[in-house]
């Protein structure tokens, strides 16, 4: 195949102007012709060399999609975009680039409006499908402004139809599910999922076991193009070197001792949706050479077979430890971290956000109340206090446990303190995963770690003084209104009342339940 030696402006190759149109901008004429080649049998394929070309070729002729290369002399793909996005706002915008540049394009998405990010190396179709999706997304928003158009008319039918759509997204955007106190430090986390849910970027979630790490994946699939498609999760802890492979990447019929036929492995089943790879830390380095290798080259070769497949997977890869103390320790390889780490979301334990606990608690208890057949369960007088004062070192899949276990222990409706373990009963936890031997947390910022002491501190005394106010003031050389400055910010406000406390104060909101789930 001979390239121009120009590539700025080698044009259309396909003849049929009704095919929806994508302008490719890249300096590098190799990497045009070959997103070309994949393109042109579907869409009418423009080509521009350098964001000058681009702009002449925008202002002569409309465009559905751009798909843009981030690294250009001059100007960088999302510099381009957001001028793209102000004179021709109307094509959907696609950035494409190697991993280095990601911090880049998460500052510039906002302002570019980018739908779709794509790393280097791309693999044929699912260069096509984002395209395809980019074409769908933009007749979609072509119907959606008719609609706006008909909605301003004051057309009703138009309007339930549109209030039906708006359902259907909302309903799919699933963060909500991650149960969490107003303010809490998982909104910020929350929200940082949602932006790049969007972007096929590979995500690290760090977080110590049971809080909540592979519920932040799901909702991560779900709120991203690829929800249609499969979420597959692999433990990469819980097997053994040759087994994770085989399992991960497949194997073929014979490949070695006891493989009686074909198996598929996870990427290939995941093709189109999301890997989730659990304990990422935990893996060999001889394994992560040949992940490594399948992320670098999009593509899995089953154990034993002669071909590789292609796979076109997002993966989000969790771990207990913090992975790049592992790679400064050479027990994690560096390349593979840049590759898996393209955003990381840290989630904190639950003892340095007892404001989530109550929350988490109330919801798990109708959760696995109904699984267990007993709805309608409430936690008594002396039940969340109890719950609080714990510093739940297994974070929340140790809460849930806690609270299966008080249902199973209960006759009544109301769960009372006493249906919990000793441990729980006294606040007595063994070691917490990164707590030292005084208690203290181990990681996080200063101001984090200051707070964490706080709200232990705080809860202790609300739990010594039986939650009253007045008295764990005085104990804290507070003012009542601090004091209740401090539980609102730690999320301890929400304490149920019990016989014998001090009358509530009439001005402050009593507790609620929150809705079941
Ligand atoms: N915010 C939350 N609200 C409700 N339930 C939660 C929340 N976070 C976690 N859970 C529940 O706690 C349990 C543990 O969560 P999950 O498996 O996501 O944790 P993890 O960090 O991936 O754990 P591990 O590292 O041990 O695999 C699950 O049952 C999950 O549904």
């Amino acid at each position: 195949m001979t390239l121009p030696s120009d590539p700025a402006t080698f044009a259309t190759s396909a003849t049929d102007i009704d095919l929806p149109s994508v302008l490719l901008v890249d300096d590098e004429p190799r990497s045009l012709d070959a997103m070309r080649r994949t393109l042109e049998e579907d869409f009418r394929v423009l080509s521009a060399g350098s964001a000058a070309e681009a702009r002449r070729l925008l202002a002569s002729e409309p465009v559905d999609v751009i798909l843009c290369d981030q690294r250009m002399p001059g100007q960088s793909g999302v510099d381009f975009l957001k001028v793209a996005r102000q004179q021709w706002p109307e094509a959907v915008r696609i950035v494409i680039s190697g991993y280095t540049d990601s911090e880049d394009i998460i500052a510039g998405i906002n302002d570019a409006g980018i739908f779709q990010y794509l790393l280097k190396p791309w693999v044929p179709d699912h260069l096509l499908a984002t395209v395809r999706q980019a074409v769908e997304a933009r007749a979609l928003r072509h119907g959606l402004d008719r609609l706006e158009l008909d909605l301003r008319a004051g057309n009703p039918a138009l309007r339930a139809r549109r209030a039906e759509r708006q359902r259907e997204v909302r309903e799919s955007f699933d963060f909500q599910r991650i149960e969490r106190a107003p303010g809490s430090p998982l909104d910020g986390i929350c929200d940082l999922a949602a932006r790049v849910a969007h972007y096929d970027l590979p995500v690290l979630v760090l977080g110590e076991s049971g809080t909540g790490k592979e519920l932040l994946a799901r909702a991560i699939h779900v709120a991203s193009p690829r929800a249609a498609g499969p979420f597959v999760v692999e433990n990469c802890a819980a097997l053994a070197d040759t087994l994770l492979e085989s399992e991960l990447f497949g194997h073929k019929r014979g490949a070695f001792t006891g493989a009686f036929e074909d198996h598929v492995g996870l990427f290939q089943r995941a093709h189109g949706g999301t890997v989730f790879l659990d304990e990422i830390g935990e893996t060999s380095p001889a394994f992560q050479v040949k992940l490594l290798r399948v992320l670098q080259e999009g593509e899995v070769r089953p154990v034993g077979a002669a071909r590789a497949v292609p796979v076109d997977v997002r993966v989000v890869a969790a771990t207990h430890r913090q992975l790049a103390d592992e790679v400064r320790a050479g027990r994690f390889r560096q390349d593979l971290y840049y590759r898996i780490a393209g955003v990381t979301l840290q989630v904190p334990p639950l003892r340095e956000r007892p404001g989530d606990i109550a929350p988490i608690a109330i919801r798990l208890l109708h959760a696995v109340g109904t699984e267990l057949g007993r709805s309608g369960l409430s936690f008594g007088p002396d039940a969340l206090a109890c719950l609080l004062a714990y510093p739940w070192p297994g974070n929340i899949r140790e809460l849930r446990n806690e609270i299966a276990r008080a249902i199973a222990l209960s006759d009544a409706d109301t769960i009372d303190a006493t249906a919990f373990s000793p441990a729980v009963l006294h606040g007595q936890a063994g070691p917490s995963q990164a707590s030292r031997a005084d208690g203290l947390p181990a990681v996080g910022t200063l101001q984090e770690r200051l707070d964490a002491i706080e709200a232990r501190l705080l809860r202790e005394a609300l739990l010594r003084q039986r939650w009253n106010r007045t008295r764990v003031a005085d104990e804290l050389g507070l003012s009542r209104v601090g004091l209740r400055a401090k539980m609102l910010r730690f999320g301890l406000g929400d304490k149920p009342a019990r016989a014998g406390d001090e009358p509530a104060d009439p001005h402050e909101a009593q507790p609620s339940e929150g809705p079941a789930p």
